[in-house]
């Protein structure tokens, strides 16, 4: 399963961290001698730390092209990376990253994020520089597991999810990540009516539960007009199917 870390043919070395020491040279007080203390303190003690870049948008939006291109753009650099999605969306077999267009990557598919350094193995874990997340919003422990890699294991971590449900509710942890992020990134789809910009995930069924795995054949992006005007058709229908039910 060691594949599934994907690198480039021709291995890089991690670059050394970098010095952000406040050292001023018009330092009174021998400043050449604390610069070079401080560099040297920093080349054996300074851990190197890592990055949190967070993509959320509506269904359709780009989140997981987003995802593949960034990861792949990492790995062209000689980055070792791994991509990780949730078990639960099974809609395209369990070892590939797959967008609405077809875009593929590897990946590892798990119940949850903590279990990965033991499913990669911890030497494979070490060496990884990249880590990408889709599906995020099925992890119950994203924000754990992204502070952690980020902040003690030094990893540059790209997440993909949604960042609210069909009703709009935040979705999961992924909007938890926000204080930890380094950068955070909206993307938008075109509104399956009207063409315009679309900021929501329209559910086209009367079904109720939060996590409902599906693509075109259950939600649409829509804009906010129609994302409106769609709850209020959605909501027509189910009470007109409800009141069948009572008369049968
Ligand atoms: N029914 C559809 N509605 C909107 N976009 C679609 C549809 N089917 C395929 N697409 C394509 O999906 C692309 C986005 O795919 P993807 O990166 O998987 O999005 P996300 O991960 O945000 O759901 C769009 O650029 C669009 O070309
Ligand atoms: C809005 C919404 C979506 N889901 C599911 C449907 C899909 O399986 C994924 C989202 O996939 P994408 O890569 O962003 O296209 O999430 C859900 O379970 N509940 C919802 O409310």
């Amino acid at each position: 399963m060691s594949s599934l870390l994907l690198h480039h043919p021709v291995a890089l070395s991690k670059p050394p961290p970098s010095l952000h020491l406040p050292v001023s040279s018009t330092n009174p007080r021998s400043p050449w001698k604390i610069r070079f203390a401080s560099r040297a303190y920093a080349a054996t003690h300074s851990p190197s730390f890592g990055e949190i870049h967070v993509i959320v948008g509506p269904m359709f939006a780009g989140k997981t092209t987003a995802l593949i291109q960034r990861v792949q753009l990492e790995t062209d650099q000689g980055r070792r990376a791994a991509m990780i999605k949730s078990d639960k969306d099974t809609r395209y077999g369990l070892d590939s990253i797959v967008s609405h267009d077809g875009f593929k990557m590897p990946c590892w598919a798990l119940p949850d994020l903590s279990s990965f350094p033991a499913k990669v193995g911890p030497l494979a874990y070490d060496e990884l520089d990249v880590i990408g997340i889709d599906e995020a919003q099925f992890f119950g422990d994203l924000y754990d597991f992204c502070r952690n890699a980020a902040d003690h294991d030094g990893k540059t971590v790209v997440v993909a999810g949604l960042d609210g449900d069909y009703l709009r509710r935040r979705f999961g942890s992924v909007l938890d990540l926000i204080p930890i992020a380094d950068s955070v990134t909206k993307l938008t789809a075109r509104c399956g009516l009207c063409e315009q910009r679309a900021c929501f995930t329209l559910r086209k069924t009367n079904d109720t539960e939060k996590e409902l795995i599906g693509g075109a054949d259950v939600y649409m992006p829509v804009c906010r007009q129609h994302y409106v005007k769609g709850q209020i058709v959605v909501e027509a229908a189910r009470i007109v199917l409800e009141s069948q039910k009572i008369k049968l």
